[in-house]
């Protein structure tokens, strides 16, 4: 999901090398399609128009999952980020490059100061999301994405958007929440799955049927979403024993959605022009008005 720009691929702190060590080390992927950002293309812009294309071609996103930057970043999407963004080369901020500082030897000189990384856009595109938040140096960041608004100061707070977004915390990620907000979340929980309706991460076998059609909702990121399209399917849904309730829209209409047809306007004209001709009091001018209280 992101890299950072000018450190060898080889270089035990790059991303190339975390994933590596970390997961496809570990699992049986084939090379061809373990797909991570390049920091040292020739062209970084033309990397990252390259990589979105890559998404949309994919079918989308099934699952991102991923951490956060105790300024509440998610992937390189640090504060100040447009929430409509999509895969770019970023600045890191400050904050970033401090809490990096200890990969590099505690030498803010050998910190990358730039990164590519997908855009907020891209992750609330994905079907479902999953983000895995501990430690206490996170704390602040959890709070002002629970408790807060959505907000470009605190990218991970875009998730309230998301119809299936799931955030992870330890207890201490937890410590600036308010009692009653990790109670809440405790009770919910509880009393969902005594319902039959926990949460759970779901395994076996890809949606692959519903490719095609994400293919076509993702054709084109930047065009307005109509109800209830733009997010990928339900996850779980159609699979046995998992039900899902239909999520109703979550991103408004654009505004020439709302204005009327062409049609209907004709039919509203032809409704004035009728009250007019019948004389309607009300639809008088003031000075009409005027002029017949004063006769
Ligand atoms: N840019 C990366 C994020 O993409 C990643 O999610 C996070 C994980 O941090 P941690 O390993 O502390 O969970 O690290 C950096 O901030």
């Amino acid at each position: 999901m992101d890299e950072y720009v000018g450190i060898p691929r080889e270089h035990p702190e790059s991303y190339h090398s975390f994933m590596y060590n970390h997961f496809f080390s570990h699992v049986d992927v084939d090379p061809a399609n373990i797909n991570i950002l390049d920091g040292n293309a020739e062209d970084l812009e033309e990397e990252c128009i390259a990589y979105e294309e890559k998404i949309k071609r994919a079918g989308g996103i099934e699952l991102f999952l991923g951490g956060i930057g105790p300024d509440g970043h998610i992937a390189f999407n640090e504060p100040g980020s447009s929430l409509h963004s999509r895969t770019r080369v970023k600045t890191l901020a400050y904050e970033t490059i401090l809490a990096n500082s200890r990969f590099f030897g505690n030498d803010l000189s050998k910190v990358p100061k730039m990164a590519l990384t997908v855009g907020v856009q891209t992750v609330l595109d994905a079907r479902e999301v999953v983000i895995i938040i501990t430690g206490p140096h996170k704390a602040l960041a959890v709070q002002k994405c629970l408790e807060g608004g959505v907000n470009h100061m605190w990218t991970l707070s875009a998730l309230q958007l998301h119809p299936y977004a799931l955030i992870v915390v330890d207890e201490d990620a937890t410590l600036e929440l308010q009692v009653k907000t990790v109670k809440y979340f405790k009770s919910i929980e509880l009393v969902a799955s005594s319902q039959g309706f926990g949460q759970g991460l779901e395994s076996g076998e890809a949606v692959g049927k519903k490719r095609d059609s994400m293919l076509e909702r993702l054709d084109s990121p930047s065009s307005p979403r109509k109800m209830g399209e733009g997010f990928l399917a339900a996850p779980g849904e159609g699979r046995p024993g998992v039900k899902r309730a239909v999520t109703p829209e979550l991103v408004p209409d654009s505004m020439h959605e709302r204005l009327p047809e062409d049609g209907v306007e004709e039919e509203k004209k032809v409704e004035l022009g009728a009250m007019q001709a019948k004389e309607v009091p009300s639809l008088l001018a003031m000075h009409e008005r005027v002029d017949s209280a004063q006769a």
